[in-house]
C-alpha cells in the first residue's frame, strides 16, 4: 500500500525518514521547491531525506496513495481537506495534528468525517519528538480507527523497527489525549517559567491529567484511553521537556520573553476551543481557562497562577 504525508514541516518530515524504512514515502508539501533542492525542511534542521521520498507540491499526485498521513497544524487542517478535489473513497486519512478546530469546536476525525466521508480516517498520536523519531530513536504511538480490521491494517503498514503503534478503536480519546495535554503542558511551562517549583508542575499535570480525563470521558471517550500513550504518555513528555513548544510557551509567557508566531504551538488555540466547548458541554476546566486567559486575554501569569490556588477547597 503506497503512502503519501501531507505537510512538510517538522513531524511531516520526521515521518517521511522513519517510513521510508518500509518502502517508497511520497511528501508533499505547501513550499515544495526549496524542500526538492536542499532535501531539509527547516523546521527539521540537520535531518535529510532519503532517496526513497518523493517530495512534490502536486496535491493530486500525492493524493493518489491509499494511505495519507495528515501533518499539518489543527487549525490548517480543515483548509487542507478543502483543497482536495477528489473524494479520497476508500482510502486512509491518518491525522497526525494534535488539536481542536477553532471554528467548529471539532477534532480531525469529525473533520476528515464531514469532508472525505467516504474515506476512512484514524489518528496517530503519543508521545513524540519530531527529532527523536527522525533519528531512529525508540518511539511508541497510538494508531486509533473506529475499524478494527482498517486499524490493525493501518498498524502494520505504518509500524517500523523503532516506531511502535498500538493500536485502539477509541478515535475520540486519542485524539482528544493528543490535544489537551498540550494546554496542559503551556501551564507546566508557566509554573516552571514563574519559578514555582517541580512539586507544582506534578500537581499540574495530575490536575491536568483529571481536567483532560472529565472532557474527553464527557465526549464519549474511554478512560483507559487517557491513561495510554496518546494522554498521560504524551502529558508525562511534553510537559516535562524543554524540546517542546508548548511548554517552551508557556514558560516565555511566565518570563515575559519575546514570543515567535512562527512556531507551532497547538495548545494555544485548542485551550480556548477546549473552554469554549466545556462551557457548552458544563465541563469544569479550570487550567484550560487559566492558559486561555494567559494566552489571548492578557492576564497576568502570576495572577491566572493565584485564580488557580484561590479556588475553593474539592475533594480529589
Ligand atoms: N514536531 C513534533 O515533534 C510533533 C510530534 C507529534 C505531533 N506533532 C503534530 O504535528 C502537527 C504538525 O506539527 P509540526 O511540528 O510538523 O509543525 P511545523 O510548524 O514544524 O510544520 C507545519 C507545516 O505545516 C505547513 N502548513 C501550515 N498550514 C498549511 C496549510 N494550510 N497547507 C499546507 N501546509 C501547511 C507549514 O508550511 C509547515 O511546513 C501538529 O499538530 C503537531 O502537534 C508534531
Ligand atoms: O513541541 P510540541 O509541544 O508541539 O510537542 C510535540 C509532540 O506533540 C510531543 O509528543
Amino acid at each position: 500500500m503506497s503512502v503519501a504525508i501531507l505537510g512538510g514541516g517538522a513531524f511531516g518530515t520526521a515521518l517521511a525518514v522513519a517510513l521510508s524504512a518500509n518502502g517508497p514515502v511520497t511528501l508533499w508539501a505547501r513550499e515544495a521547491a526549496p524542500l526538492i533542492a536542499t532535501r531539509q525542511s527547516p523546521r527539521l534542521p540537520g535531518v535529510t531525506l532519503p532517496e526513497t521520498v518523493t517530495v512534490t507540491g502536486d496535491l493530486a499526485q500525492a493524493v493518489s496513495a491509499e494511505t495519507i498521513l495528515l501533518s499539518v497544524p489543527m487549525q490548517s487542517l480543515s483548509g487542507l481537506l478543502a483543497q482536495i478535489d477528489d473524494p479520497l473513497t476508500g482510502k486512509a486519512l491518518v491525522a497526525c495534528c494534535k488539536g481542536i478546530d477553532l471554528a467548529t469546536l471539532e477534532g480531525p476525525a469529525a473533520l476528515i468525517a464531514h469532508a472525505k466521508p467516504k474515506a476512512t480516517a484514524a489518528i496517530l498520536t503519543g508521545p513524540s519528538f519530531a527529532t527523536d523519531i527522525a533519528h531512529g530513536l525508540p518511539t511508541a504511538l497510538t494508531l486509533a480507527c473506529a475499524s478494527e480490521a482498517r486499524g490493525a491494517a493501518l498498524q502494520a503498514q505504518l509500524s517500523t523497527a523503532t516506531l511502535r503503534l498500538y493500536r485502539s478503536s477509541d478515535v475520540t480519546g486519542a485524539e482528544l489525549g493528543g490535544a489537551l495535554k498540550n494546554v496542559i503542558a503551556i501551564a507546566c511551562g508557566a509554573c516552571i517559567g514563574l519559578g514555582l517549583g517541580e512539586s507544582a508542575r506534578a500537581a499540574l499535570m495530575t490536575r491536568g491529567f483529571a481536567e483532560m480525563t472529565r472532557l474527553a470521558t464527557r465526549l464519549g471517550a474511554r478512560a483507559e484511553t487517557l491513561a495510554g500513550l496518546s494522554g498521560f504518555g504524551d502529558l508525562a513528555l511534553t510537559c516535562t521537556s524543554d524540546h517542546s513548544r508548548n511548554y517552551r510557551f508557556g514558560r516565555a509567557l511566565a518570563r515575559g520573553e519575546t514570543i515567535d508566531p512562527a512556531v507551532t504551538v497547538e495548545g494555544a488555540r485548542t485551550a480556548e476551543a477546549v473552554v469554549a466547548l466545556a462551557e457548552r458541554l458544563g465541563v469544569d476546566m479550570p487550567i484550560a481557562r487559566a492558559v486561555t486567559a494567559i494566552a489571548h486575554d492578557g492576564r497576568p501569569v502570576p495572577q491566572a497562577m493565584q485564580d488557580l490556588l484561590n479556588r475553593p477547597l474539592k475533594e480529589e
